[in-house]
C-alpha cells in the first residue's frame, strides 16, 4: 500500500450542509455540516436536548429541514420522502417492535428479506423462489452470529440478541448507510459487547451513523465523532480529540474538570 492510499479517507456517502430545523420559531438544529464515510462508524453525541434526534430525523427524512441540503451518494435527497431514501440505501434501525415476537429468528429475517425482493408483490411465486431467501437468511444469521438461535422465537431472545436481530432485519435491505438510534440503550455489559462487535462487523461494508449516549462504546468503536450542543456542532474529530476538548468537557460536565 502506498502512502497516498494509507492516508486517503474513504468516500463520503452521506453529507449535510447548513442543515437546520426550526420548530415554531425555536431553532432546534442550526448550520450542521456532516460527512459520513463508507466503512466508517460515525457517532453523533451531545448532552440532552442537543439536537441529536432531530438531526437523525432530518437525515432519514422523517422531518423536513428548514434550511440546508442533504446528499446521499451524490444525489440531493433534501426533499425526498423517507421510503424513497430508504430504497436508495439510507436505512435506519427501528425499535424492537419492528421484530415479530412470535416468529423465529430465521422467519424474521426471511420476512425482512421479502420486503426489498420483488417477491413482495409476487408472493404467489413458487416455493423454490423462497428457498433463495432461505440461503440469504442463513448467510445473514451467520454474519451476525445468530445461527445458534435460528429457530428461537424472537420473544425468547435476550434483549441484546433482539437488537442484533433488529440490525439483521435492517441489513436485509442491504443499506449503503445504516443509521442506529441509541443501539445500546437499556443494555447490560455483555450485550453491549455483543452489539458493539456486530456494529464493527457490519461497518466493514457500509457507513454507520449512530446516536449514542454510552461514551465508552463511542470510544471503543467509532472512527469519527460529531458533538452537538444546542443544535450546533461544538466539536468533531476522533474520540481522543473531542474528549480532550475543553468545550466538550464543559458541555458534558458543566466544568472543565
Ligand atoms: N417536535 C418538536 N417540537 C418542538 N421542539 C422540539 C421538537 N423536537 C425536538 N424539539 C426540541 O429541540 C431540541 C433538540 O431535541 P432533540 O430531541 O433533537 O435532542 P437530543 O439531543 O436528541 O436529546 P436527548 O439526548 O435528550 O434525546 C430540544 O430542545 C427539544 O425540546
Amino acid at each position: 500500500m502506498d502512502a497516498l492510499s494509507q492516508t486517503a479517507e474513504p468516500r463520503v456517502v452521506l453529507s449535510a450542509r447548513g442543515l437546520g430545523k426550526d420548530f415554531s420559531g425555536f431553532t432546534a438544529v442550526n448550520n450542521v455540516n456532516l460527512d459520513v464515510r463508507h466503512a466508517r462508524i460515525h457517532a453523533l453525541i451531545g448532552p440532552n436536548g442537543a439536537g441529536k434526534t432531530t438531526v437523525f430525523n432530518l437525515l432519514t427524512k422523517f422531518l423536513q429541514p428548514t434550511r440546508g441540503t442533504i446528499t446521499l451518494m451524490g444525489t440531493d435527497i433534501t426533499r425526498m420522502a423517507p421510503d424513497a431514501v430508504a430504497r436508495m440505501g439510507l436505512v435506519r434501525s427501528f425499535q424492537i417492535s419492528a421484530v415479530f415476537p412470535h416468529l423465529t429468528v430465521l422467519e424474521n429475517v426471511r420476512v425482512a428479506l421479502q420486503r426489498p425482493a420483488e417477491l413482495h408483490t409476487q408472493f404467489w411465486r413458487s416455493l423454490k423462489a423462497l428457498d433463495v431467501l432461505n440461503g440469504r437468511a442463513e448467510v445473514l444469521l451467520d454474519e451476525l452470529g445468530l445461527t445458534p438461535w435460528r429457530d428461537t422465537r424472537a420473544a425468547d431472545l435476550s434483549y441484546g440478541r433482539k437488537r442484533v436481530l433488529e440490525i439483521a432485519t435492517t441489513l436485509a435491505l442491504d443499506p449503503e448507510v445504516l443509521l442506529l438510534d441509541e443501539p445500546m440503550a437499556g443494555m447490560g455489559h455483555e450485550d453491549v459487547h455483543t452489539v458493539a462487535d456486530i456494529i464493527r462487523e457490519v461497518a466493514k461494508h457500509r457507513a454507520v451513523l449512530m446516536v449514542e449516549h454510552n461514551l465508552s462504546v463511542v470510544e471503543d468503536i467509532c472512527d469519527h465523532v460529531t458533538v452537538l450542543q444546542r443544535g450546533e456542532i461544538l466539536a468533531e474529530g476522533d474520540y481522543a480529540t473531542v474528549s480532550n476538548d475543553p468545550r466538550v468537557r464543559t458541555a458534558y460536565m458543566g466544568s472543565e474538570a
